[in-house]
């Protein structure tokens, strides 16, 4: 029999004819030789016919069934083709590591168990003692533990027999007990609403605290009833843990969990959760949205507006995107919710696309919002004097204070005094930071670390400018002026460990007095005790160079103040701004939206940006930077129906310069349909974002 393969080989986007003699189905995984080398492919057609001499036969056929279901399949065709990437990368993308085309079941962690058997060689009455101490099976590193020698005579005398088995994955969160509050009116009709609107999808605009939660809560009850599927999506690991004891708490039964912090095996158990409907319901992050439900019947994207829902490799997928896919095969509902909806999904609602519900109060009160005047503060190491009385006056009280500050490390600029070198990633071209715990340089785009030098390896002074911060250094601060008080620190460098963001938010809910954090500390906390938050250069993400820098910033702003003063007691937040009387921080104070909404939107038609229209940027990638201007400009010249911006210069990476061309239509199909056919007839290398969201990557 010929089958047509597709195979992982740069960006293919076409099949290969292969023989096979054996039984295989579309969807399994082959082995194949291709250009000389062994990779491994999917089928895509069985029983095919071709012209072609010299057809290879396949090296070996892995899977006995497909991987994939109908529908997965039909939306890896969909996201081919609307992100323009290949289908194996696409299949790569939807399914869990362990089951990729490149890699065998190696990834998969097994362990050690001890099987009791029968045996009649003699034992010492302390091997005895200790083969009587476990009941079988048990796991061999317990034996172990209690004696390695024992464990190996019981072994050799064959009173045990070694059996590997998958090992138990640790994905339980602690449990909470559940809360059941008597509805607010204006969750009664959200949810009334939701429950009857015809449209698929509804955006749940409600300030922060005002409950969305319960709303999604009562609208899976509704679904989970009647035999459905439900999917969670939360759009950061951090944010899991607490919406997992949510919702273990209402429906005490299994659910699955899917995140980035799972391993291999632990991912594939979780998986199968779904695959095989052992589970009703799924809590996870954005490559949730892949996993194999039979039937689904409500799909909730809590924080919708989060740019983490967005991949930022190929294919550059947006999990809405594949939310309404699916919403529309299994023809479900879908509800996307926000304190601070992105202006797509609102201009989208507010066209009345999709249904808009608004929660425009919250349970208690909102917190009072005061902008610090740096330019008329005194300030210390970057905290105003107005802050940190405040911050004496929450503690003295026991309450609790989160400060956020967007900058990781201890120092993030560290230049020469004398000849001015500053010490610059060799790979991305970026300045690097001083990190003190490691006593090293640190690059913030690629991760590599660098051995610090007392001595500038320029000019050898000894004398360096240092300034800024990051949350290091703040800590550091924080715990000099406030000795007595626990502090806990939640940023990239403090949440590698497995379990990291789970441990330190129960150690600040049960214990803490100060969470210091990066924007990972603004979103979706709910800690009643938390009265103040304190907001460090807030015009940090103002003067980034993107079309959306007004939107990220009022975002981060709007939810990192919706953490204060969540319960009875009343909150309030400090932003420290150069800069008071930017709309955005005026929109923040007022807790006005709609007015940060209508500004927005009308830079946006002025300057002809999204939701006006569509966007793709390609990017060109060379070690000589020539080279990739030259490349740019080959391509340009094939978008002569579009606005094209560029070619332009951004960062660099693995050592590799970067151009860039911005493609801008108010025709999204003829926008993909001409990218498409670039793709087609180009043999250039590039770098497709279709409807990017971060420009300067
Ligand atoms: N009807 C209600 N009565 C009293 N308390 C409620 C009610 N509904 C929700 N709450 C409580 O209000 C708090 C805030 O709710 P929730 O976390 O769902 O807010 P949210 O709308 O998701 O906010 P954010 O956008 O900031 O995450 C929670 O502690 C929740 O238990
Ligand atoms: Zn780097």
């Amino acid at each position: 029999m010929l089958i047509n393969v597709y195979v992982e080989y740069n960006r293919l986007r076409n099949t290969f004819t292969y023989s096979c003699d054996c039984h295989v189905e579309v969807g399994c995984r082959v082995r194949v030789e291709f250009n000389n080398r062994t990779l491994v492919g999917f089928v895509e057609e069985v029983d095919v016919e071709s012209d072609f001499k010299n057809i290879k036969p396949v090296i070996e056929v892995i899977d006995e069934k497909p991987l994939l279901n109908n529908e997965l399949k039909v939306l890896a065709n969909y996201m081919a083709d609307f992100y323009a990437s290949s289908k194996v990368t696409c299949y790569k993308t939807m399914l869990p590591p362990a089951l990729r085309p490149s890699s065998k079941h190696s990834k998969i962690i097994y362990e050690d168990y001890a099987i009791l058997n029968d045996s009649d060689l003699p034992l010492t009455s302390r091997q005895k003692e200790v083969l009587e101490m476990f009941t079988y099976p048990c796991k061999m590193s317990e034996l172990r533990k209690v004696s390695p020698s024992i464990t190996k005579v019981l072994l050799d005398k064959g009173y045990i027999t070694l059996e590997k088995r998958i090992k138990d994955s640790n994905t339980c969160v602690s449990e909470i007990a559940d809360v059941t509050h008597s509805l607010t009116s204006e969750q009664v009709s959200a949810i009334e609403t939701i429950r009857n609107t015809n449209k698929t999808v509804s955006l749940l605009h409600g300030v922060t605290g005002s409950g969305k939660t319960e709303v999604f809560l009562r609208l899976a009850e509704d679904v989970l009833s009647t035999g459905k599927q439900v999917l969670f999506l939360v759009p950061e690991i951090g944010l899991t843990p607490m919406m997992i004891q949510r919702v273990q708490a209402r429906f005490k039964q299994k659910i699955a969990i899917y995140h980035s912090g799972l391993n291999a095996q632990e991912k594939l158990e979780q998986y199968n959760l779904v695959k095989y409907h052992k589970v009703d319901i799924v809590v996870g992050t954005r490559s949730a949205c892949f996993m194999p439900f039979s039937s689904l019947g409500l799909i909730l994207m809590d924080e919708e507006h989060d740019s983490s829902y967005k991949q930022d490799n190929t294919p550059r997928y947006h999990t809405r995107d594949i939310v309404l896919f699916r919403a529309a095969y299994h023809k479900c509902k879908v509800v996307l919710a926000s304190a601070t909806p992105s202006l797509e999904s609102y201009a989208r609602a507010y066209k009345n696309v999709y249904e808009l519900i608004e929660l425009k109060n919250r349970i208690h009160e909102m917190p009072e919002i005061c902008l610090v005047d740096m330019k008329k503060e005194r300030i210390t190491n970057g905290l105003s004097e107005t802050l940190l009385q405040a911050i004496h006056e929450r503690l003295s009280k026991n309450e609790q204070v989160i400060l956020l500050l967007n900058r990781r490390g201890y120092l993030p600029v560290i230049r020469c005094s004398d000849c001015g070198h500053v010490r610059i990633c060799p790979d991305c071209g970026v300045a690097l930071t001083y990190h003190k715990n490691q006593n090293a340089l640190v690059c913030h785009c690629c991760g590599r670390q660098f051995p610090f030098m007392e001595e500038c390896p320029s000019c050898h002074s000894k004398n360096y400018f240092k300034a800024g911060m990051g949350t290091e250094r703040l800590e550091e601060q924080i715990l000099e002026i406030f000795k007595d008080h626990h502090v806990v620190r939640m940023d990239a460098d403090s949440t590698r460990r497995k379990n990291a963001h789970e441990k330190l938010l129960r150690e600040f809910e049960e214990s803490g007095d100060l969470l210091i954090g990066t924007q990972m500390v603004a979103k979706g906390l709910d800690f009643e005790r938390v009265t103040l938050v304190g907001i460090l250069n807030a015009d940090a993400t103002l003067c980034r160079n993107d079309y959306r820098a007004s939107e990220t910033a009022y975002e981060m702003l709007e939810q990192a103040s919706g953490r204060s003063g969540r319960g009875k007691l009343k909150g309030q937040v400090m932003i420290q701004t150069f800069d008071p009387d930017h709309f955005v921080m005026r929109c923040v104070q007022m807790h006005d939206y709609k007015m940060f909404f209508n500004q927005e939107m009308r830079y946006r038609h002025l300057g002809m940006y999204p939701p006006y229209v569509y966007l793709c940027t390609l990017v060109f990638t060379h070690f000589d930077l020539q080279e990739a201007y030259k490349m740019a400009r080959v391509a340009k010249s094939y978008f002569t129906s579009l606005r094209v911006l560029g070619p332009i210069e951004i960062r660099m990476q693995q050592k590799k310069h970067r151009v860039r061309l911005i493609l801008k239509s108010k025709d999204d199909q003829l926008l993909h349909k001409l990218v498409r056919n670039y793709l087609d007839e180009t043999k250039q290398v590039v770098d497709v974002n279709m409807h990017p969201i971060m420009m300067e990557e």
